[in-house]
């Protein structure tokens, strides 16, 4: 019995030693195997392509990694890497053992990346990211991919060659600009004007508002209206401005392009009903008896190119979004800036307000107060408004974590970036801005902070793409400053931008007084660069709450 019982336990013992021992040797060959290719792939996302290739950052969990961060935390990751090598100008991410992004990170680099428009160009990639985002059909997308990057004069040109020269043209200074700056103010000065007059006798506490939905809600439909006349879809329908904005928070998704209807149902649910809106615009002829000269241009561009009424209508909507989106937001930190700011900065912009606005009479109009006639001048010159000018580039440096995006379309000795970085066909780069708006060694030791003195050098305050002030006391590189991008798709709206931001935040100190809720400066929030950055950065946690009081004896402004 013993023995069988030993014999039993003994069989019983050697059984399990056997399985665990089994069990362990699994275990160690698949933690062999598994190390053996994470290693295998940690080395292969080292290996750079060519020897002039840029130095490569690797992911803990290569390849994916880049692209899971990306995902996750939006424009912040890219942003915080390149904070940490900033000793790098440039460098690689891969995203598998042939495909990689290069971020540029160097004011220098960044104008070499703008200059070398014929194999860095931005343009290839149009086509594709306008399907997703606008949700073109074929036949749209095949006349947009059309002559995209004409070169010599007799090349033929395709629609966004054309579209991208009309627009140049069109918002470039001169007579057409200002009939269109004359317009954002008049609108913006009526709205302004109704909504001052809703608000309670001057003397009390004031409204409470929603700082960021309030200026959208004054920017959007005046943008719509000075573009696309009284008839345009957002007057006819209202409640297309906040689909706008709902489309504009659902770029991301719609980026991505998995199943568009589910995954970002709301943005593609906002875009369809305003494409049908800007369709039945269109066909009602609307844009014929009204539109700005610009937007008549742009749809007959648009139709001799072939598009459909449905491309056409999708490609108004993204020339309206590019109008609003970026201007609106811009403006809400302006005025938080300015009413926020403990160092007599709203004084400061009144006096220069007032000098430069015309007040022509004082006169008294029904209620008796006062009517304050703005002039045209504040917005058009820089040299007005020096300082409201300076507080807005700030606002913009702040705010902008943009990237310029461009793809590799030709490699070799011959396109080397600066004589230097090799760059692999197909490949894509990013200058980030967020990356060069944060640099001190460009800006100065306060980059993190508010300083619009910053822009305050004679230099600094003209009105010509080069004005960008002085960082560590010594003139910032032009291409450091990237709010408006730079080179081929410099923002051609950006005079226009600064008119109509200088225009509103020039309204909001003749006319209201701001505080916070429970009384004393606004706090400016932080921004929220969580996101994938598509336009400035929105705040972080949501919008900013404000008492808004109509100043004492002002009754409205309007433009002359
Ligand atoms: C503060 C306001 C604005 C900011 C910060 C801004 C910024 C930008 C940026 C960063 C780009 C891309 C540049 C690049 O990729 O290098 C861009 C492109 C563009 N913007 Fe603006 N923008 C503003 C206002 C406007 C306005 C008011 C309009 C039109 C009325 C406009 C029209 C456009 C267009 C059409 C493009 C595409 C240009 C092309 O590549 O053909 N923008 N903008």
């Amino acid at each position: 019995m013993m023995g069988l019982l030993t014999d039993a336990g003994l069989g019983f013992d050697s059984g399990h030693a056997t399985t665990t021992t089994t069990t362990t040797a699994i275990a160690a060959t698949v933690a062999v195997v598994s190390l053996s290719l994470y290693l295998a792939l940690y080395w292969m996302q080292t290996r750079k392509v060519h020897p002039d290739e840029p130095p490569i950052i690797a992911s803990p969990v290569p390849f994916v990694g880049q692209i899971l961060g990306m995902a996750i935390w939006g424009g912040r990751y890219v942003k915080s890497i390149g904070i940490r090598n900033q000793d790098k100008p440039i460098f690689t991410l891969p995203l598998s053992p042939r495909s990689r992004i290069y971020i540029v990170t160097d004011p220098s680099l960044a104008a070499a990346v703008q200059r070398a428009s014929r194999t860095l160009s931005f343009t290839p990639l149009i086509p594709d990211l306008t399907k997703r985002v606008l949700g073109l059909d074929d036949a749209t997308v095949s006349i947009v991919r059309q002559n995209l990057d004409p070169v010599g004069a007799g090349d033929p040109r395709g629609f966004l060659a054309d579209m991208h020269d009309l627009v140049y043209t069109s918002l470039s200074p001169g007579e057409a600009l200002d009939e269109l700056t004359l317009s954002a103010a008049r609108e913006l000065a009526a709205q302004i004007s109704s909504f001052a007059s809703t608000l309670p006798p001057e003397k009390s506490k004031g409204n409470k508002i929603s700082l960021l939905a309030f200026i959208r809600a004054l920017v959007t439909p005046a943008t719509a209206r000075l573009l696309y006349g009284p008839s345009n879809p957002l007057t006819k329908s209202p409640s297309l401005a906040a689909a706008l904005w709902k489309f504009d928070a659902g770029v991301p998704s719609l980026l991505l392009n998995i199943l568009p209807s589910l995954t970002a149902r709301k943005a593609y649910l906002a875009r369809e009903a305003l494409t049908s809106a800007f369709a039945t615009y269109l066909s009602n002829d609307s844009h014929t008896q009204s539109a700005s000269p610009l937007v008549q241009k742009r749809i007959q561009t648009a139709q001799r190119h072939g598009l459909s009424l449905d491309g056409t209508a999708r490609s108004e909507l993204s020339f309206l979004f590019a109008g609003v989106v970026n201007t609106a937001t811009t403006a809400f930190w302006a005025v938080a800036r300015v009413f926020a700011d403990n160092t007599q900065l709203l004084e400061i912009i009144r006096e220069e307000v007032h000098k430069a606005v015309v007040v022509h009479t004082c006169d008294k109009n029904d209620e008796g107060v006062e009517t304050i006639e703005l002039d045209l001048k504040i917005l058009k010159t820089a040299d007005c408004a020096p300082i409201l000018h300076a507080v807005l580039r700030e606002c913009l440096r702040l705010g902008s974590d943009n990237f310029s995006t461009r793809l590799v379309t030709s490699q070799g000795s011959s396109t080397l970036l600066a004589g230097k970085w090799f760059l692999s066909e197909g490949s894509v780069v990013q200058i980030a801005g967020g990356v060069v708006h944060a640099d001190r060694r460009v800006w100065g030791e306060n980059a993190d902070g508010f300083d619009y003195k910053r822009f305050l050098s004679s230099a600094a305050v003209g009105d010509n793409d080069n004005d960008n002030g002085k960082g560590n006391g010594k003139s910032v590189h032009p291409a450091a400053f990237r709010a408006f991008g730079g080179g081929k798709t410099l923002c051609p709206g950006r005079h226009f931008a600064t008119r109509e931001v200088v225009a509103l935040v020039a309204m909001f100190v003749l006319m209201f007084d701001l505080e916070a809720v429970d009384g004393g400066l606004l706090v400016v929030p932080e921004k929220e660069d969580g996101a994938l950055p598509v336009h400035i950065l929105e705040p972080k946690g949501g919008d900013v709450q404000v008492m808004i009081r109509r100043r004492e004896g002002v009754g409205r402004v309007v433009v002359a």
